[in-house]
């Protein structure tokens, strides 16, 4: 049947800032206490949407969270008034101020782990919402990310929709940021590989950052996801690159149907892997980025794996990358040669997403991709999907909302809860989701 890669982007949130929340993400702590510009960063997402709408993508839009999130403060044992709540916690804690006023979930390669019907034992798409355990401000997405997903896929019939798995360590679950798919036509079944950073009581894990993403997560979201155990395969991240600022796999590798395109460090025994992959992906085309060519450094900085891949209408794929890609001489000029040489890349795209960079989230953390077949897409609320109304009617709701302008301390303003409750309350109305939001309960 015929299908399409969907890619769901995640608006940018109202109290985008940086606060250097993410320990193992350099971006994050590069730029703790800087000041954001939540206005552009939601416009440079929409651009990228809009822009691949334009150029003939299924594009699609999900909604930023509620933030700051005062019931996540209550349960912490700060009362009173939701104003007094926001105002002791910028006094007593800032730093938990901060954690639970993160736009992180505009990341929704993080939001789930997605499995297309050709894949599964029931025939449905399962989408497993992922629990984020590594950290605080990450971990409280699930909830809100729960009833987004059963708001824009609704009808049980095609779409099975599963909870975080438990919030231990032992089950950290990054999401698709840590899955790849690989296949022929999108519709065709595909063999899945999911990336883990260590293993229960295993010796191979990085010494310095953390490995947020573990096996036994990584068996749970198949097993949820009731993918065919015959088209998976689980593989582990190289620890030493999670040591260098690698904190999910989409920063070192990005696959789009029969090609992986990575770095050469990307992964433990990456020779074995790729001959796996040979054996069970007709036509594989792996295209290993050299060390001597790029360094994982370079890769972290500029975040070239970072990229969409997409197939264009000709057979051949074109990269999506961030301007940071560019701007580096070394990468660059590797993007050009690839260009030159044999193989599916025939164009590079870049885009301007600054604002979340500064953060650690490229055009592919900006994403979360779902392959649907006509009757599922036809199932999506159709409110989501990117088209030039719905990209007008978010910018201008972007232009009444939001600030250009946002530090650490500007997040005690009580108005600022206010003015986000308003702004959602009506992005709620425009993408018809009803009630997804704790303050609309
Ligand atoms: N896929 C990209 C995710 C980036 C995200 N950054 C953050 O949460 C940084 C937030 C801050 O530091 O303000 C993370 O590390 O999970």
């Amino acid at each position: 049947m015929n299908a399409w890669e969907v890619n769901f982007d995640g608006l940018v949130g109202l109290t985008h800032h940086y606060a250097g929340l993410s320990f193992g993400n350099e971006a994050s702590t590069k730029h703790r206490f800087q000041v954001s510009n939540p206005q552009l960063a939601a416009k440079q997402g929409l651009l990228k949407m809009k822009a691949l709408a334009d150029a003939g993508y299924k594009q699609a839009v999900i909604p930023p969270q509620e933030r700051p999130n005062v019931p996540l403060l209550r349960q912490l044992g700060f009362c009173g008034s939701d104003e007094q709540v926001v105002e002791k916690v910028a006094t007593q804690a800032p730093q938990l101020l901060s954690a639970v006023s993160s736009a992180s979930s505009m990341w929704v390669a993080n939001a789930a782990t997605v499995a297309p019907s050709a894949d599964t034992l029931d025939g449905r798409v399962h989408l497993t919402v992922a629990n984020l355990n590594n950290k605080f401000h990450r971990a409280s997405e699930a909830p809100t990310t729960e009833a987004v997903l059963r708001a824009i896929f609704p009808d049980e019939h095609y779409f099975g929709i599963h909870s975080a798995l438990p919030q231990v360590a032992m089950f950290g679950d990054e999401g698709a940021a840590n899955h790849n798919r690989f296949g022929g036509a999108y519709g065709q079944p595909g063999v899945q590989m999911f990336v883990y950073g260590r293993e229960e009581g295993g010796e191979q894990r990085p010494a310095r950052y953390p490995a947020r993403q573990t096996l036994e997560a990584s068996q749970a979201v198949a097993r949820l996801n009731r993918v065919n155990p015959q088209q998976v395969i689980f593989a582990q991240q190289n620890p030493d690159v999670i040591d260098k600022g690698v904190f999910h796999n989409d920063v070192i590798a990005v696959s789009n149907r029969q090609v992986l395109f990575c770095h050469q460090q990307a992964f433990v025994d990456q020779g074995a892997l790729l001959s796996q992959l040979a054996a069970r992906v007709p036509g594989f085309t792996p295209i290993e980025v050299p060390a001597s060519r790029v360094s994982v450094e370079d890769a972290v900085t500029t975040y070239l794996f970072n990229s969409q891949l997409l197939s264009k209408a000709d057979g051949s794929m074109m990269l999506v990358l961030p301007k940071e890609s560019q701007s580096h001489e070394g990468v660059w000029g590797y993007l050009n040669d690839l260009l030159a040489q044999d193989n599916p890349i025939s164009e590079l795209k870049v885009f301007d997403l600054r604002e979340s960079m500064a953060n650690g989230g490229g055009p592919a953390c900006l994403r979360l991709r779902v392959v649907l077949n006509e009757p599922e897409l036809a199932a999506v609320n159709p409110a989501v999907l990117m088209n030039e109304t719905l990209f007008i009617t978010l910018n201008d709701w972007v232009d009444r909302y939001y600030r250009d302008r946002l530090t650490q301390a500007d997040l005690a303003d009580p108005q600022l809860l206010r003015e986000g409750r308003e702004a959602l309350d009506r992005l709620t109305q425009i993408l018809t989701l009803g009630s997804v939001y704790p303050f609309q309960r």
